[in-house]
C-alpha cells in the first residue's frame, strides 16, 4: 500500500516538474520580477498590494501560456537539439494537445485576472507580447533570420511597462527605458549561449547569428551591444527617475559584462561563452533589483 502512495507521489512530482518545464518557469520568473519593477517605480496610484501581486500573477501566467505554446510549435526544432531534446513535447510525453489545453486554460485565467485586477490596456499589451513570442519569433522570425531575436526580443522586454501600465493605466516615456535596457540586453545574453550551442543550431536548421555569421562575429555584436547596454542602462539615471546608487550598481554590473565580452572576443577560453550567458541572467536580476531599492530603500 505505502509503496503505490510513494509511487503515486513520485509520478506526480515527475507531471508537476514537466508542466513547470513547459511553462519555462526560471525565465518567467525573471520577467515576472522586472514586472514588480514597473510597478514599483511607477507613480503611486493607491492599489492594493493584493491587486498587484495578482497583477503580476496575470502577467506571469500569460508569459507561461507563451512559453507552452512555443513548446508546440517548436517541437520539431527541439527534437534536433542536445538542450531541448528532452523537452515534454518534443519527446512525447506530453501530447500537443494535452500542451494546448493547457497553454489556453493559463492564457484565459491570465487574461481575466488582468481584466480583473489591473485594466483593459495592460491585459491587451500582455496578450500582444504573447503573440510576439510565441508566434511572431517562434513560428516565423526564428526560423527565417539571424535578426529573430533582435526582434523578437521586444515580447520579452515589455513585462517593466506592462507593471507600469497596470498601475497607472497609460504609457509614458519612463518605462520604455526599461524596455530599452531588456532589448538590449536580449542579443548578448542569448548570443552568448547560441556560440556555445552553434552546433545544435546547425544541426536544427536555424539561422542564429553564430550559424549564418560565424562564431567571430558574433562574438563582435556581443561585444558591442554590451557597449551599448551599458549606455542605455545610464539613462534612468539622467532623466533623474533614479539615484546614484542604482547608477553605481549599474556601472559596476556593466563594467563586468563588458570585460567578461571583451574576454569572449580576444581571450576566449573553452567556457568564455557559457560563463557570459549565465552572468547575463544575475546582472539583469540585480540592475531591475537595485532600480527598486534605489526608488524605496535609498
Ligand atoms: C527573444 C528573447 C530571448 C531569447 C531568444 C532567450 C533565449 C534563452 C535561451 C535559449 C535560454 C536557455 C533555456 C534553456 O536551456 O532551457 C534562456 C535562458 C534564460 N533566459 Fe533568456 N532569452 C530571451 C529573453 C529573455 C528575457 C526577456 C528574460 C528575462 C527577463 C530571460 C531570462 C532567462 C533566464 C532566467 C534563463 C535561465 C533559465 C533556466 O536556467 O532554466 N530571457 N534564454
Ligand atoms: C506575455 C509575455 C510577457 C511573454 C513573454 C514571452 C517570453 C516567455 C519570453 C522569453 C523569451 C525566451 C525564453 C526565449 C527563448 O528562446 P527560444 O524559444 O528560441 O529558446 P529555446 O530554444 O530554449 O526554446
Amino acid at each position: 500500500m505505502t509503496s503505490y502512495v510513494l509511487q503515486f507521489q513520485r509520478s506526480l512530482s515527475a507531471k508537476v516538474h514537466e508542466y513547470l518545464v513547459l511553462c519555462k518557469h526560471k525565465v518567467v520568473m525573471l520577467l515576472a520580477l522586472t514586472a514588480v519593477v514597473g510597478q514599483g517605480l511607477a507613480p503611486y496610484v493607491g492599489r492594493s498590494l493584493l491587486e498587484q501581486m495578482l497583477t503580476i500573477v496575470g502577467i506571469a501566467l500569460l508569459a507561461s501560456s507563451a512559453a507552452v505554446i512555443n513548446h508546440i510549435v517548436d517541437s520539431d526544432i527541439d527534437k534536433k537539439m542536445k538542450r531541448t531534446d528532452s523537452r515534454p513535447v518534443a519527446t512525447g510525453s506530453v501530447t500537443n494537445r494535452q500542451a494546448f489545453v493547457f497553454s489556453m486554460t493559463l492564457l484565459v485565467i491570465g487574461f481575466c485576472m488582468l481584466v480583473a485586477y489591473a485594466n483593459w490596456l495592460t491585459a491587451w499589451l500582455t496578450l500582444v507580447a504573447l503573440v510576439g513570442y510565441a508566434f511572431i519569433y517562434t513560428l516565423v522570425l526564428k526560423r527565417r533570420t539571424p535578426q529573430n531575436i533582435v526582434i523578437g526580443g521586444f515580447a520579452g522586454a515589455m513585462p517593466p511597462l506592462l507593471g507600469w501600465v497596470s498601475e497607472t493605466g497609460s504609457m509614458s516615456a519612463e518605462p520604455w527605458l526599461l524596455v530599452m535596457i531588456i532589448f538590449t540586453w536580449t542579443p548578448p545574453h542569448f548570443w552568448a549561449l547560441a556560440i556555445d550551442r552553434k552546433k545544435d543550431y546547425e544541426n536544427a536548421k536555424v539561422p542564429m547569428l553564430p550559424v549564418t555569421h560565424g562564431i567571430e562575429f558574433t562574438k563582435t555584436m556581443v561585444l558591442l551591444y554590451s557597449v551599448l547596454l551599458t549606455l542605455v542602462c545610464v539613462l534612468p539615471f539622467l532623466i533623474g527617475m533614479s539615484g546614484n546608487f542604482y547608477l553605481a550598481v549599474s556601472v559596476l554590473l556593466n563594467g563586468v559584462f563588458m570585460y567578461r565580452a571583451w574576454e569572449l572576443k580576444f581571450v576566449a577560453k573553452e567556457k568564455s561563452a557559457i560563463k557570459l550567458f549565465i552572468y547575463s541572467i544575475w546582472q539583469l536580476m540585480i540592475l531591475f533589483i537595485a532600480l527598486f531599492i534605489d526608488k524605496w530603500l535609498i
